[in-house]
């Protein structure tokens, strides 16, 4: 694991003038004084606003869900199993980098490096912080067998039988554009130029080798994952994220969420998760012109408070069963019934998506939604026949359209001299 030489990292400067990681405070004409660059250089690397990177899990999964994302799938170019390795490990110095708020490559973006050579780092994200930045990777379907079913990269008998191509839902629009990957790489951050950077430098070190196939950008997070947190909103108006699982409840993690006792050629799976991935637009006009009542019938909850419409707080257990004058309070087919543990078969899912705006289209609706994470433990119990029953009766399908989808493993964590996902390339 290469550590980041870079001089003075991104953090130590900030930390140095105080800063927390917002508002940095320069001189006039925006130079930073000599004191202060002095100071910092003394500094040790702050950690506030750092996620550690090293670890069983990989961040990104169970530690706090950031405000911005940036995610991107790749499709491998190369026929070569090494220059995949190499690859992967090039990735890994340089997450390590990011994450602690450094600079990629030893001579990082305008310091040290040659003068004749370009930069080894972009440098869009020389005077922020490290922003909470995460950078989680997973291996799709498609690296390890082709569309024929035949072995690409020396993987396909460690090709777990739960990373199966998700079944066509009703409703359906997915464009092949946003769908599907070898690789993808999700990165959150509390700054969204932050974000956008760690996938900027990671297509970067990539030329040669894989390419982007999709990448979104989302601008607001639609759950919490922490008990620490508020719960946001969707762009429909409705907080999401109340029943989400929090991290601080271990046991609900390891039972549905963390994947462990998988032997054989899937052992390398143990310690992570698998990731959902649903590009869902929605559609704004129509829904904006639908009645507060027809959007909280819907939904099952309270626009306001988000309480369920059986009654109580935001954090009340929905009664299904309470009746009011015209049967149920909570109607059967609306979304949190049919989302609920008690519809299916008890199943949890961590979700950690994101509000998207990717403009408007030719008749001037806007291209928004909500760019749907979710981990789970198995996608063939956890998510396929939540999926399925969704996309048949939830009242909430009248207002979404899927355009992208998207299944990954994603492997353990690892320690320092480690590269992500060696454990798959070591056993294969
Ligand atoms: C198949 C999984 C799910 C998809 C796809 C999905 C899309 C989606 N959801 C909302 C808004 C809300 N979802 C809420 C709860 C909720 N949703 C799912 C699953 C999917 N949602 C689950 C498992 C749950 C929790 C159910 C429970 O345990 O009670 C809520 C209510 C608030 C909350 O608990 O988060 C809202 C609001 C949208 C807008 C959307 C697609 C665009
Ligand atoms: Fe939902």
């Amino acid at each position: 694991m290469a550590e980041s030489t870079a001089g003075v990292g991104r953090r130590k400067i900030l930390s140095a003038l105080g800063v927390g990681g917002v508002g940095l405070a320069v001189g006039a004409g925006g130079v930073l004084s000599a004191q202060a660059v002095t100071a910092a250089s003394q500094e040790e690397p702050a950690v506030a606003d750092t996620v550690p990177f090293y670890g069983a899990h990989q961040a990104g999964i169970t530690t706090a869900v950031q405000d911005r994302l940036h995610i991107a799938a790749f499709d491998v170019t190369t026929d070569s199993r090494d220059e995949l390795i190499e690859l992967l490990k090039e990735w890994t110095a340089a997450i390590a980098s990011m994450t602690a708020g450094q600079e990629v490559g030893g001579d990082g973006a305008a310091t040290e490096g040659s003068y004749e050579a370009p930069p080894e780092d972009t440098g869009e994200a020389l005077d922020l912080s490290a922003s909470h930045l995460t950078v989680t990777v997973g291996f799709g379907r498609s690296l390890f067998v082709d569309a024929d079913g035949e072995d690409r990269f020396g993987l396909k008998d460690h090709l777990p039988e739960a990373l199966n191509e998700l079944p066509h839902f009703s409703g359906d629009q997915l464009e092949s554009s946003r769908s599907d990957g070898d690789i993808v790489v999700q990165a959150c951050a509390d700054d969204p130029q932050v974000a956008v950077h760690a996938v900027r430098n990671l297509v970067r070190l990539a030329f040669g080798t894989a390419r982007v196939r999709w990448s979104q950008l989302g601008f607001g997070r639609t759950s919490s994952t922490s008990t620490s947190q508020v719960t946001p909103r969707n762009l429909f108006g409705f907080k999401d994220g109340t029943a989400n699982p929090k991290s601080e409840d271990e046991a609900v993690m390891d039972e549905h969420v963390w994947v462990s006792g998988a032997a054989g050629g899937s052992a390398w799976t143990n310690e992570g998760t698998y990731m959902v991935t649903r590009r869902i637009r929605m559609t704004i006009e129509t829904w904006d012109r639908s009645s507060l009542a027809e959007q909280e019938t819907v939904i099952g909850r309270t626009k306001k408070t988000g309480a369920p419409l059986s009654g109580g707080e935001e954090f009340t257990e929905p009664n299904f069963e309470l009746a009011g004058r015209r049967g149920p309070l909570i109607d059967e087919n609306s979304h949190v019934a049919l989302a609920h543990p008690s519809r299916n078969n008890g199943v949890r899912m961590l979700r950690r998506g994101f509000n998207y705006t990717d403009g408007s289209d030719n008749l001037g609706r806007l291209d928004a939604g909500l760019f749907f994470i979710a981990f789970v433990v198995d996608p063939r119990t956890h998510y396929v026949p939540m999926q399925t029953a969704m996309a048949k009766n939830d009242l909430l399908s009248e207002y979404l359209r899927h355009t992208g989808s998207g299944l990954f493993a994603i492997p353990a964590g690892v320690s320092e001299g480690q590269y992500v996902g060696q454990g798959l390339f070591e056993a294969a």
